[in-house]
């Protein structure tokens, strides 16, 4: 076995025994309890929230349910595999950390110790285009790092271009287009709190990094004052979302960059079908985590169909209401060719900084091979006989 990370099972034992477990929890319904004691309320609900009355927050997380495992026993002792590779990515699972804007407000260390701990362990990471650090201090933070970079289309679209450049020149190795929030989502408790975590100047490391972003900023007023990261958050919000976007987008972004475009936020086979006759190199099934359009589908019900489409044209990744190992393992056994983490790795940076990621990480992936092991399961493809609808429930769709 190349990796062993159910040795890790051991390592989170010892620190309950030390009577870590309130801190750094292994049942993720008690780490996001936990996070809540270490991020102000206002902060806890943007990042733990989601869209209107959160019915797909929930639905994300419901529809795990729907699905079961019937293992195998007696394997004959087959080595484990779970190392991907993907555009050129190396890793040591078919796990990825999703983008999460603004990490800096959850902890000084932010994106990079994120970085790091992904680096250490042989995971990707794919860093939010809002993200507290530049993505050049993140790449420099961790280098060998696989580092994926995630584009909001601004409306500007020489920035956005400029941001990708600035991407491929330090060393990312895929762009990953978010299209599910051209809009920020209607998401009752920030409009209630009064919530815009860009007032303090965090989440914009990357903008405020680039040339034609500075650009646009007042000459007359100091670098880095109050006054001047106001006048910033307020043109970020100029630029956000580009309401007019259309799939030839991709096809102008491929002319800016040589890297591999992705795709995040697909939910129907047909915006698959689109965004491949548009040149990308792969699909992320993904709500969003339930934050932006309240009732969109279940991001898990939808990748069956996904998968579908695609058939294998390209990879096809998953994210929203990954929780735990035996998450990734279903959505792994319905198609998906690797999986993003998001909410959980933000809440171990809030809880413990690098520690905590590298506690959600190796719980994670220390179940991952846990079940894949106990389900007489030797690589992905084998998952995918293992999956099957729960009795009266999957069917009932
Ligand atoms: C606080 C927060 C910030 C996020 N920022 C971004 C972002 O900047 N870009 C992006 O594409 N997705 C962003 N997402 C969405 C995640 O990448 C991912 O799709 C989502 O969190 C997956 O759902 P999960 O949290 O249930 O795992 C953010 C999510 C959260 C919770
Ligand atoms: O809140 C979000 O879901 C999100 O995508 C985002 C976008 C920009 C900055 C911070 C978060």
């Amino acid at each position: 076995m190349a990796e062993s990370w159910y040795t890790m099972r051991d390592e989170v034992f010892a620190d309950g025994l030390r009577g870590r477990v309130p801190r750094l929890p292994a049942d993720p319904a008690l780490l996001e309890e936990a996070a809540r004691q270490y991020l102000p309320a206002g902060l806890f609900s943007f990042v733990a929230g989601g869209a209107g009355g959160g019915r797909t927050v929930a639905a994300n997380r419901a529809a795990f349910d729907r699905w079961e495992l019937t293992p195998r026993m007696m394997p004959a002792a087959r080595p484990l595999r779970l190392r991907t590779e993907l555009w050129g990515t190396g890793m040591s699972a078919p796990v990825v950390l999703a983008p999460i804007g603004l990490a800096g407000l959850a902890h000084p260390d932010g994106e990079a110790a994120a970085a790091r701990v992904a680096r250490d362990l042989g995971l990707a990471m794919t860093l939010s285009n809002s993200s507290s650090l530049s993505l050049e201090e993140v790449a420099g933070a961790a280098p060998g790092a696989g580092l994926w970079f995630q584009l909001h289309p601004p409306k500007d679209e020489e920035l956005g271009a400029s941001m990708v450049r600035r991407a491929e020149k330090a060393g990312y190795q895929a762009i990953v287009v978010t299209v599910d929030s051209w809009a920020r989502g209607w998401r009752p408790a920030d409009l209630d709190h009064g919530y815009d975590p860009f007032l303090r100047g965090q989440g914009m490391g990357t903008f405020l990094a680039d040339p034609l972003f500075r650009r646009s900023l007042p000459a007359d007023l100091a670098v880095g004052s109050e006054p001047w990261l106001a006048a910033a958050a307020a043109r970020w919000r100029e630029v956000f979302g580009h309401p007019g976007l259309s799939y030839a987008y991709f096809d102008r972004l491929r002319e800016a960059t040589g890297l591999p475009v992705l795709i995040k936020g697909v939910l129907h086979p047909d915006d698959a079908e689109q965004a491949i006759a548009h040149g990308v190199s792969g699909v992320v099934v993904s709500n969003h985590g339930g934050r932006q359009l309240d009732r969109s589908t279940a991001a898990l019900d939808a990748l069956p169909a996904v998968v579908r489409q695609v058939a294998g044209r390209v990879p096809v990744l998953f994210d929203s209401g990954v929780r735990s190992g035996a998450d990734v393992a279903v959505a792994l056994g319905l198609g998906a060719d690797a999986v993003l983490l998001g909410r959980p790795w933000l809440y171990g940076l809030a809880i413990d900084g690098a520690e905590g990621v590298r506690h959600v990480l190796r719980c994670v992936l220390a179940e991952l091979e846990l079940t894949m092991l106990m389900s007489g399961a030797a690589t992905v493809g084998d998952l995918r006989h293992m999956v099957a609808p729960a009795p009266g429930r999957a069917d009932e769709r």
